[in-house]
């Protein structure tokens, strides 16, 4: 049974224990990188040996010995091409390990968000989780692929750098790595001052949400057009924008004055060579082998630049990274659905809420349902009425376990819904929600989702019976029409129709509806009915209503009211009484009869 939160690593360790996933190709990648490092340097060797050639045999130019310079010539050619080869390598070793590890972190991504309970969907967003599975995880796969080879490659390199720096002459070699001591020491403070790290994590997120506002605004163009919203939309968007710009403009600006000095001074590392370069100079005998050390630190020593700026890039885009990891971490350490270690099953199918408390934010105490009681019966209708926010979708929600209940409990027959499994639940239960989720496939597939054993046969009688066989054979493929391909547009009254032969395919002993027939027309509504009917054939059906029209005949109407149940009983019941839904009632027929006047008149 899973019930804590797990937790993660933070930072490099957890970016490296991803990494090892695929570890051998990892280290093959690393070590072949940092040979292409050390292969790098070969062409200043090979630099070393011709400077040595030419101050051997300066002035009499005519003696250079040309079969040995070039020996050097594809000397460092050679390392080149070396260089070449073996970082390829290592990038073709890290890309494999990378798609690998984000096969794997997909994968496991996609069975933990199957396994959370499905209201965290809800609480979530799909735009924001497939934000984190699109955008983080493929950070991920850019630092395996990218960054960790280039990383050990600029750990390295500064190390053959001090190696060869040292070798050759110490006295030119000390001053210019006290030269990449002080760069050293700048970027450590760059990256270590008051608040870089919150900075960082400011501008990711001011970032973030101007992706999200212009996404918005995009995406709604059409609603704030016909709305005539477009000055209002704009300001939220240009709010972020503002807010962006106030926040990146300063942020820029302080890292002006130091990043310019960090340049400056790897750039001109040489200058330290120069003072040494006199010293030196002035107390040698051997003039000749002065100037070929010289010349050589001269040439060498301005490649360090591109070395440390190699360095500075993978410190910020490895902290970019890290953001990413923690999001994805957060989910993934969202605890998983409590399966029970005795699992039950049941052969009735009444839904029993007993008591039941819930609140969607537990920190702010605010109930959604608050002692909750009430029956529904097999075989019969019950319908949830009652004022917007008054609880009933959380009673659709809470039925199939999308949630857990605070306190009390949910019954289906004489079991709490937690003690069966999740499968066994969703066997169990059908749900028609407003937004119906249709998958890019053949209608045929979409339907037989339901259940995945449905012969040809059931898939066109469920078609029939929810009224979609005529529309669907209307189509250029029938059943094998792919839904989302061109030219193929479904009505939403249509796509509902399509969800409830899912259902009726599904065949389970429980119905859930929730407001299913918000958005349809008169003579969609006339359909969907119809299909109902099938659908809900001696089933225990919990039907979701704002339409006080579509419940008038269910076996019992169960009237919400701050989350709690105020009324319960058929609709006569309830008119007599006088309460409020008699008083709905009446609102209900106002306006129905003040819409058909309306019209004739
Ligand atoms: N995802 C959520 N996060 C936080 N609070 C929520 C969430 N969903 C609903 N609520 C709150 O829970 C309470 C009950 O909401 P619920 O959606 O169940 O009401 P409803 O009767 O179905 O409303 P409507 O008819 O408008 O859909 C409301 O106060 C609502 O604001």
């Amino acid at each position: 049974m899973e019930d804590s939160k797990k937790t993660y690593k933070t930072g490099m360790p957890r970016l490296l224990e991803l990494a090892a996933t695929k570890k051998p190709l990892v280290i093959l990648s690393v070590i072949l990188s940092s040979l292409a490092a050390i292969a790098n340097f070969i062409p200043f060797i090979a630099i070393y040996f011709v400077i040595r050639e030419i101050l051997r045999v300066w002035p009499e130019f005519s003696n250079l010995n040309i079969s040995e310079l070039m020996k050097f010539a594809y000397m460092a050619l050679g390392g080149m091409l070396l260089n070449v080869f073996l970082y390829v390598s290592a990038l073709m070793c890290s890309h494999i390990a990378a798609f690998g590890t984000l096969y794997e972190l997909k994968i496991n991504f996609a069975s933990h968000l199957a396994k959370v309970p499905l209201g965290f969907h809800i609480m979530i967003g799909s735009g924001k989780l497939r934000k984190i599975t699109d955008e983080n995880i493929e950070k991920i796969e850019q630092f395996i692929a990218h960054q960790l080879p280039d990383i050990v490659a600029a750990f390295v390199a500064p190390i053959v750098m001090l190696i060869l720096l040292l070798a050759v002459d110490w006295r030119f070699g000390s001053a210019a790595i006290l030269g990449m001591a002080i760069a050293f020491a700048m970027q450590i403070l760059l990256y270590g001052k008051d608040g870089a790290k919150e900075m960082m994590a400011k501008y990711q997120t001011s970032l973030e949400d101007m992706n999200n506002a212009s996404v918005e605004y995009i995406r709604g163009i059409s609603v704030v057009k016909a709305y005539k919203q477009t000055v209002y939309s704009f300001q939220s968007l240009h709010k972020t924008i503002k807010e962006y710009t106030d926040m990146v403009i300063p942020y820029t600006l302080s890292w002006e004055n130091p990043m310019s000095m960090y340049t400056t001074l790897i750039n001109h590392i040489y200058l330290f060579l120069l003072p040494v370069g006199i010293l030196v100079g002035m107390n040698t005998t051997d003039y000749r082998k002065f100037a070929i050390t010289f010349i050589f630190y001269l040439i060498f020593v301005p490649s360090i630049a591109g070395v440390l700026m190699k360095v500075l890039y993978v410190n910020s885009d490895v902290t970019r990274i890290f953001n990413g990891v923690e999001a994805m971490d957060k989910i993934l350490s969202e605890p998983e659905l409590k399966q029970p270690i005795h699992p039950k099953t049941t052969e009735s199918f009444q839904v029993t809420f007993k008591n039941v408390e819930f609140s969607y934010k537990k920190e702010e105490k605010i109930k959604a349902l608050d002692g909750v009681d009430f029956c529904a019966n097999q075989g019969e209708v019950t319908a949830i009425v009652g004022p917007s926010g008054s609880g009933k979708s959380t009673i659709a929600h809470l039925t199939p376990r999308f949630f857990d209940v605070d306190s009390g409990k949910i019954l289906i027959g004489e079991v709490d819904v937690r003690d069966f499994t999740s499968s066994y639940l969703m066997e169990k239960v059908s749900f028609v929600f407003q937004d119906v989720f249709l998958f890019k496939q053949s209608i045929y597939d979409n339907i037989a989702m339901g259940n995945p054993n449905a012969t040809k046969a059931d898939i066109e009688s469920a078609a029939k019976a929810a009224q979609c066989h005529e529309f669907i054979e209307k189509l250029p493929n029938g059943y094998q029409t792919v839904i989302g391909t061109k030219g193929v547009h479904l009505s939403g009254g249509e796509q509902q129709r399509l969800a409830i032969a899912r259902a009726i395919v599904k065949d389970a002993p429980i119905v859930v509806l929730d407001e299913a027939t918000a958005f349809a027309d008169p003579e969609n509504e006339h359909l969907i009915q119809k299909a109902f009917e099938k659908l809900m054939k001696n089933k225990t059906v919990i039907i979701i209503a704002h339409r006080l029209s579509t419940v008038r005949n269910a076996n019992k109407i169960i009237v919400m009211d701050q989350g709690k149940v105020i009324e319960e009983g058929t609709h006569n019941d309830l008119v007599a009484k006088e309460g409020k839904y008699a008083a709905m009632w009446k609102t209900y027929n106002t306006t129905s009869s003040w819409v058909m006047n309306d019209k004739e008149a």
